[in-house]
């Protein structure tokens, strides 16, 4: 038996006792993951450095303080999210209790990518634990020294019911071929498909968090600094390889030179002079990447950057000027610090040419006017829409996080990840008394009786408003009562 199937094996064997169903346990984990993130700081530190050439405070910024935010909101909150939810009833169902049970799937499988390894990979284990599922865990190789970090996982958590798998391509492909409840995939669009259609083969529901190319309108009523400053920070982050970064601009050629202008003094205040040297400018996360990314850029004009460094996979960051939709750099995702400009006459050009290609996991806007940020909202279709700034809805946990069509399927984040790795099971308890109600559903089905099925299932029963009546109904009462004592003297 391979050791992929040994671990699913066993994390299903865990969960079959039943003991990842009570809350506290629950808590206990998430408990337990904070304390491995803490007591492993300066571990995952370290590994980031040597996979992303991160720095210490830019991991806890952006990777550590949002997993803890998700743990301690799911600690918080899990009582209220795995209660009963009462629905609204029919006439028939009046005297039942209706009501939707969260309960655990099973075994979960989470995939995890590279580019922020302990948030992809983390974030959604949140979810799985939450929601009372044991899981396998697989972080990416490719970010090998976080993977290392994180085979650490079951000395704090439930070994047996959190397993952690590592390897590359053929160890997930074994582990693709067992059956899980639920498989959350991060990564790309074409590895995401892999992964569906393994799926598939159990008829094992996904949660594919992917990735493509999330555009930028910069209107040409708005502050183009202010607009600068933000595109600068979300595409430049972790060297471009971020999932919702902003991949192109979209603007108006009049507007072409001040934006790069500004982008321009933006790099230098962010990155120095002399971005390479700088501790918070990243790497590319391997020569593969870096030679993907480089030849990206052939045949598109330069506007700022261009320099590179295999040997320690250096990219400058990067502005393309005046790039055609048909070039090399528009074809696929970048994930890398290369920004081209794409020339749009205007925002109904724009919104064209964004809903001619795939669905974005991100879109951005920058404009000044109500109007146009609307307009992008009601004529386009992505993951998420952010005006004015970037990235920053990924730290909202009250935001469901995930793609539509290409750039992905299902949504986490706070109790969405809770709903996500929940199956959530519809009850209906009805006592064996009031036969009398039912006889209209009995045959045979008489004209009569479908009038009578006609008012009590299509007449929906808005309790909160029964209340009121009643409620109306005493006072009424109470004031007729006083009424009549009054006139009485
Ligand atoms: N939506 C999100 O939240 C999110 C977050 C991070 C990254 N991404 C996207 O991920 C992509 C980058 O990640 P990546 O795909 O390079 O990461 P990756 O190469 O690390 O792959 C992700 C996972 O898929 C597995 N994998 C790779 N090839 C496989 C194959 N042939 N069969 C089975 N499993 C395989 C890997 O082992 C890894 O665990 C980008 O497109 C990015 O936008 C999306
Ligand atoms: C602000 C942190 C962004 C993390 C995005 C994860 C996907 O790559």
């Amino acid at each position: 038996m391979s050791r992929e199937q040994q671990a699913v094996q066993q994390a299903r064997k865990a969960f079959l006792t039943g003991r990842s169903k009570p809350l506290d346990y629950r808590i206990k984990q998430l408990q337990n993951l904070k304390q491995f993130i803490k007591e492993k700081t300066t571990d995952i530190a370290n590994a980031m450095r040597k996979d992303l050439h991160k720095t210490a405070n830019a991991t806890q910024l952006f990777e550590i303080l949002g997993l803890e935010g998700e743990i301690n909101l799911a600690v918080s909150k899990l009582a209220e999210w795995a209660a009963a939810r009462p629905v609204n009833k029919n006439l028939l169902t009046i005297a039942d209790d209706v009501y939707i049970q969260p309960e655990p799937l099973g075994v979960v499988l989470v995939i995890g990518a590279w580019n922020y390894p302990i948030a992809v990979t983390l974030q959604p284990l949140v979810g799985a634990i939450a929601a009372g599922n044991a899981a396998v865990v697989k972080p990416s190789e490719v970010s090998s020294h976080t993977a290392k970090v994180m085979e650490l996982l079951p000395l704090y958590l439930d070994p047996e019911m959190y397993k952690v798998v590592t390897g590359g391509v053929p160890e997930t492909q074994e582990l693709l071929r067992q059956r899980f409840d639920h498989i959350f995939y991060t990564g790309s669009s074409t590895v995401g498909k892999l992964v569906m259609e393994a799926a598939a083969r159990h008829l094992t529901p996904v949660t594919l968090e992917l990735g493509g190319k999330s555009p930028c309108y910069i209107d040409k009523n708005c502050d183009i600094r202010i607009a600068c400053r933000r595109i600068t920070w979300g595409k430049y982050m972790n060297c471009g390889q971020t999932c919702i970064a902003p991949d192109y601009i979209l603007c108006e050629s009049n507007i072409q030179d001040k934006v790069i202008n500004e982008i321009q003094k933006c790099i230098q205040e962010f990155y120095t002079n002399d971005p390479k040297s700088f501790a918070d400018y990243g790497r590319i996360i391997n020569q593969r990447h870096f030679k993907r990314i480089m030849a990206l850029t052939e045949g598109s004009t330069l506007a700022i950057g261009g320099d590179s460094d295999e040997s320690e996979c250096y990219i400058a960051p990067t502005v393309l000027r005046d790039v055609t939709p048909g070039s090399k750099v528009m074809q696929e995702e970048i994930f890398g610090p290369i920004l081209p400009i794409v020339i749009v006459n205007g925002l109904k050009e724009a919104i064209q040419f964004i809903n001619e290609r795939e669905k974005p996991l991100a879109l951005y806007i920058f404009s000044s006017s109500k109007k146009v940020i609307k307009q992008m909202i009601s004529e386009t279709s992505s993951g998420a829409l952010v005006a004015n700034d970037c990235l920053v809805h990924f730290t909202i946990s009250d935001l469901p996080f995930g793609g539509v069509g290409n750039s992905g399927t299902g949504r986490y984040h706070g109790k969405y990840s809770f709903d996500q790795l929940s199956h959530l099971r519809s009850c209906l308890i009805k006592k064996l008394n009031m036969e009398g109600v039912n006889q209209m559903r009995y045959p045979p089905h008489t004209t009569e009786k479908l009038r009578w099925a006609r008012v009590l299932l299509l007449k929906q029963v808005n309790l909160a408003r029964w209340r009121q009546v009643a409620q109306v109904a005493v006072i009424a009462a109470l004031a007729a009562f006083v009424v009549q004592r009054f006139l009485r003297r």
